[in-house]
């Protein structure tokens, strides 16, 4: 923690669909001895990962159906002021807030939050953006420009990540490519997200001169729109679904369109299977696992996909065709 600063360090996780955050997340909530309250927003209506999150005693606030970095941006400065009152009435306690962006914000308007209300300025401060890479999909996402690059751009800190599935010449190449974008962020190689939190947590990295010259409109303009192509599908069943059937379509559905298909993921309910299913993939890669018991919860599957040009009804129509 810094000397002399009471105001409440924020830490804000950015990175492309699928790359690693809510793992980091995981990882971060396990092995800190601080309290966290996290803030996780995610770009479809259904929120998957405060499901895959293990829970801790942790504050755990969702943001969904939008981005915070554009529509819900109101909703997350709700979130923080509610979360400083509470703390200040000691209703909560705190040490830190953590927020993961959806795979396609843009981390400038939400770092603008920070710098552009008063009460924000008067009770946060930025400890650091950092990005986690996936270092098998980003040049992929690179070459379409977007949000992959300012989330590059924009880091302090870059976590690149899945190092197991690419070779060494390949990241040599990699890290290369990442420093030509953002030559002042420190970059740290992990897999599974894994990674010494003291190299994350408490380092005052975010520099907001160096924030300016990535985006000279920083403390201006706030305007900023997402590629259209994308979008999202939520759906829900509250029948069980047949796994041999669900794999079929998913092994169908990502040779077919896996180059689109971003990020998919979801809680299933499967028949003969007791504990609830964990299933999400990125592009072509894609596994389940079982998760905990239901416990009080109804089964019921909810599955989310985010991708370009997605055929909405079609694959609602293969999805129920797996009950
Ligand atoms: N092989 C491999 N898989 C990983 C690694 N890190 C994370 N994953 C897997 O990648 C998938 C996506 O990880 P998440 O942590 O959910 O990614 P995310 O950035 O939160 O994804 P969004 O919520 O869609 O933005 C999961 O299936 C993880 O288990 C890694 O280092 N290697």
């Amino acid at each position: 923690m810094k000397e002399n600063e009471s105001r409440i360090p924020v830490t804000i996780v950015t990175g492309y669909l699928g790359a690693g955050k809510t793992t980091f997340l995981n990882h971060l909530l396990k092995n800190t001895d601080e309290k966290v309250a996290v803030i996780v927003n995610e770009f479809g209506d259904i929120g998957i990962d405060d499901q895959i999150l293990e829970k801790t005693e942790e504050e755990i606030i969702e943001i969904n159906s939008g981005c915070i970095c554009c529509n819900v941006r109101k909703d997350l400065i709700d979130t923080l002021s509610m979360l400083a009152i509470s703390r200040k009435e000691k209703m909560i306690e705190f040490d830190r807030v953590v927020i993961e962006t959806t795979g396609l914000a843009d981390p400038a308007p939400v770092v603008q939050t920070f710098l552009m209300d008063k009460e924000m300025i008067e009770d946060f401060v930025i400890d650091s953006v950092c990005a986690l890479i996936d270092a098998k999909h980003i040049s992929n996402h690179l070459d379409q420009k977007g949000e992959a690059l300012s989330q590059i751009a924009f880091a302090d800190m870059i976590l690149l990540n899945k190092t197991d599935l690419v070779s060494n010449d390949h990241l040599t190449w990699l890290i290369k490519r990442l420093e030509k974008i953002n030559p002042k962020a420190v970059t740290y190689l992990c897999e599974n997200s894994q990674i010494e939190l003291e190299k994350v947590l408490g380092i005052y990295s975010f520099n907001l001169q160096e924030k300016v010259e990535v985006t000279p409109d920083l403390l201006i303009n706030d305007h900023h729109s997402h590629d259209d192509e994308i979008s999202s599908l939520s759906l829900q069943e509250h029948r069980a679904l047949d796994l041999r059937k669900l794999n079929l379509w998913v092994s169908f559905l990502v040779q077919m369109q896996g180059e689109r298909l971003y990020r998919y993921k979801g809680v299933l309910n499967i028949e003969g299977i007791e504990k609830r299913f964990v299933f999400q993939g990125v592009h072509m890669l894609f596994a389940g696992d079982e998760l905990g018991p239901w416990g009080s919860d109804p089964r019921m599957s909810e599955l989310v996909f985010i991708g370009k040009n997605l055929n909405k009804q079609k694959l609602e129509e293969q999805f129920r065709r797996c009950v």
